[in-house]
């Protein structure tokens, strides 16, 4: 775990061995502990250097230990203090990454070597927590707190360019670390005395004051203001300011205690545990399955170093830029020219002049690629067209996939000569931004077209998740429900600021109705005159807030006969300041039309509590996610939950729907909903399904062992 070996006659080398990452699970922290009293006591050793195994330092903690009320072995805090009291100079040799414990350990060491491209960082804010093992107290020390909070506060990853200017590394260099450290442990250069033997103190960092900094009342209240502006009810984020302050005004050991104190408060709590299920859930899709049976390990992609996309609006410019970072050679297809000249234009923008992008008004010009992705207007006879022409224009062997939303990938596949090669890629908008890529499977489609799909889905740095075929898939079938719970609490007596304070205390960054204003109310509109529930497909004398037999809000469609679509009309279900504004406003036309319609429907405006938006709008879209589960569209409730935090904007530190329902407690869930389907028997969405039930009924099992209950259900159905 703690390799120990003496180098160069007189350098104790302790190298990490854990792979993938050398987290510092009980058997490292024991090793590291050992092996650094055995360098102390080691007559042999005048230096010692730190590395990790294979190319990388060390990923940090072992997040899998989390959850243990004490965890085992020696403490990350004491290993650090007694490397950092060492009378010997210790070297850390930074090779890929040192992260979180990784880089507290590297602070505690005297010097930082790091290659050139090893990224140094601080990313525990993202699992809920902070650097707790002292590194909130000797980063400010070593960097100033500024650059400190930065890093703290936004876990980002510092490249070692960066790192050497901020001094938080003491050199960089391009060769081999390990033997560049061993070489600096013993000799600084021929001019400079040796390194060994020379006082240490002002290298061990906890020795040192922080650097003063002006203003330091202001900077800190300033930096609470903003942090609490954008932590969206995260707790993690003001814990880092509350730590690095402490950093700022207290003697290290009492700031060792504050540190103590302050992570008490996170390391069992609930937003922590969200955060670190998050973290594992967004690798969790990477081992997909299919009903079939096929799976991640036993099928093999196809290589792509070619691709095509046709339809050039705001989602193709998106994938094209997506697909040209990977490294990918993309023919970018777009049948209106003035189209397609503004799309050049948007992508070499976005791609700042790099890529490899060919642009073409005829679909010909995707003949000879390994794969296309259709991205035009979501219309099912338009697609189907496109499907037929791309089955006769391309090469054998190519994959056809699809940016549909909602639309049945099995009757694209339908269009095509080899349907086994179809599958959906469905992007969440900006398509070159958000993390999120669905990977649809039809009947039909192949495993290996899925693997393919999910490759270039991890070469494009998304978060892929496969997921089954029907209406919406796994997001916007969730969606759907939500979106609806909101409009009739519009009916029953709420106001979309009402609605959208709620959701945003949640922790969501726009509600729902700042959201639809945001993409679009026309969008939904076309799809529901698709659907035949509004326009000119509804049969003549039908009640209109009733389709199906059940209850239907016309809300939406009458927002858009209005012209209201949303931010690019100037208003929707706020006012903007001109189509295109941002900022939203409410809107008394708004207000006075919705009293309108309730006189008009006979409803009666009641006081609704922001509980009741929350319980109403988010339990109708866990609901629909067990349904999901138990019709087998998503293989677990982690890939739900992925699907939701990185592309719907579900709030890490509630950590997805599905695991949220698991922190509330199912049965409160169960019961939730039993409530508010008594009070509306006419919103089939708000009667609780089978499966949720049925794990109520087993006892309510914690999410990792849902799958148990999910398989004896499925093979009852
Ligand atoms: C004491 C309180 C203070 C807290 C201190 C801390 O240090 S908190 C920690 C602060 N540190 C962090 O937050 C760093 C977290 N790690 C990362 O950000 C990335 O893993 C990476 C950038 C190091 C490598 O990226 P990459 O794309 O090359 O690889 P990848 O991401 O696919 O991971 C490969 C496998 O390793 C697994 N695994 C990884 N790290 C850990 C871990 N610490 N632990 C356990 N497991 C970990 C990961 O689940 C995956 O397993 P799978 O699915 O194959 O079974």
């Amino acid at each position: 775990m703690a390799q120990y070996r003496v180098v160069s006659g007189s350098v104790a080398l302790i190298t990490i061995q854990n792979p993938p990452v050398n987290a510092l699970r009980a058997a490292v922290r024991e090793g590291l502990f050992n092996t650094i009293k055995r360098a102390s006591s080691d007559p042999q050793v005048r230096s010692v250097v730190l590395s990790g195994h294979n190319g990388t330092f060390c990923g940090g903690a072992d997040i899998k230990e989390f959850g243990n009320v004490s965890l085992p072995g020696p403490h990350l805090v004491e290993i650090f203090q007694l490397m950092e009291d060492l009378v010997k100079p210790v070297v850390a040799a930074i090779e890929g990454f040192a992260l979180g414990g990784g880089l507290e350990l590297a602070l505690a060491c005297h010097y930082r070597i790091g290659h050139s491209k090893a990224k140094v960082g601080f990313p525990e804010v993202n699992l809920g927590l902070f650097p707790g093992a002292g590194g909130s107290q000797r980063l400010p020390r070593l960097v100033g707190v500024p650059a400190a909070l930065d890093i703290i506060i936004t876990g980002r990853h510092v490249a070692a360019g960066e790192a050497l200017k901020l001094g938080l590394l003491d050199r960089v260099i391009d060769q081999n670390t390990v033997d560049a450290a061993v070489t600096f442990s013993k000799i600084q250069k021929c001019t400079s005395p040796p390194i060994s033997g020379k006082p240490l103190d002002n290298h061990r960092l906890g020795n040192r004051p922080c650097p003063p900094l002006e203003n330091m009342d202001a900077f800190f209240e300033e930096a609470m203001k903003r942090v609490h502006s954008r932590a969206r009810g995260a707790v993690a984020p003001i814990t880092c300011v509350q730590a690095v302050r402490g950093a700022a005004t207290l003697p290290f050991h009492k700031g060792m205690e504050l540190e103590k104190m302050l992570l008490g408060t996170l390391f069992n709590s609930a937003q922590a545990q969200a955060s670190q299920y998050c973290f594992f859930a967004e690798r969790a899709g990477a081992r997909w399955s299919m009903p079939s049976g096929a799976r991640w390990d036993t099928c093999k992609a196809k290589p792509i170093s070619t691709a095509a996309v046709i339809g050039l609006g705001t989602m193709g410019r998106g994938i094209t830029v997506a697909l040209a970072r990977a490294g990918l050679s993309v023919v970018a297809v777009e049948t209106q020219e003035h189209q397609l000249a503004e799309a050049q234009r948007a992508v070499s923008r976005m791609l700042k002049g790099g890529g490899r992008v060919s642009y073409s008004p005829d679909l010909q010009a995707a003949a000879e690629v390994d794969l296309v992705v259709e991205a035009v207007f979501e219309d099912m006879a338009i697609k189907e067209k496109i499907f037929k022409q791309l089955s006769e224009v391309c090469k054998p062997g190519t994959l056809l996939t699809t940016n549909t939303s909602t639309l049945d990938i099995d009757r694209l596949a339908s269009c095509t000569r080899d349907p086994q090669l179809v599958v959906g890629m469905h992007f969440f908008a900006p398509a070159h931004i958000m993390r999120l890529l669905e990977v649809v499977y039809g009947p039909r489609s192949s495993p290996e077209a899925v693997a393919t799909a999910m490759q270039l889905g991890k070469r494009m740095g998304k978060v892929s998740v496969a997921v089954g075929n029907c209406t919406g898939f796994v997001g916007n079938r969730m969606l759907k429900p939500y979106l609806e719970q909101a409009n009739f609490l519009l009916e029953e007596g709420a106001t979309p600021e009402l609605v959208d304070a709620a959701l945003e205390e949640f922790g969501f960054p726009m509600g729902v109705f700042k959201m639809s204003d945001l993409s679009g109310l026309d969008v939904g509109w076309r799809v529901r005159k698709e659907e035949g529930l509004t326009g000119p497909g509804v049969t003549a004398g039908q009640p209109m807030r009733i389709r199906h037999g059940r209850r239907y809000s016309p809300l939406g469609d009458l927002m858009c006969e209005e012209g209201r679509y949303g931010q690019k009309t100037g208003s929707g279900w706020y006012l903007y300041d001109k189509p295109g504004g941002r900022v939203a406003r409410s809107d008394p036309w708004l207000r006075n039309f919705l009293e309108q319609y309730r006189a008009r429907h006979g409803l009666v405006a009641r006081r609704i509590s922001q509980q009741e938006v929350l319980e109403r709008c988010l339990y109708a879209l866990i609901n629909e996610g067990f349904r999901v589960l138990e019709d087998g569209i998503a293989a677990s409730p982690q890939n739900i939950d992925a699907i939701y935090v990185f592309g719907y904007s579900w709030p890490k530190h509630r950590g997805g729907p599905m695991f949220y329902a698991s922190q509330v407690g199912l049965a409160r869930v169960l019961e939730g909903l039993n409530h508010y389907h008594q009070a509306h028997p006419d919103v089939p969405h708000l009667e609780p399904c089978s499966l949720l039930r049925r794990l109520v009924a087993s006892g309510s099992p914690p999410i990792n062992k849902w799958s148990e209950v999910v398989k004896g259900h499925r093979s009852q159905l």
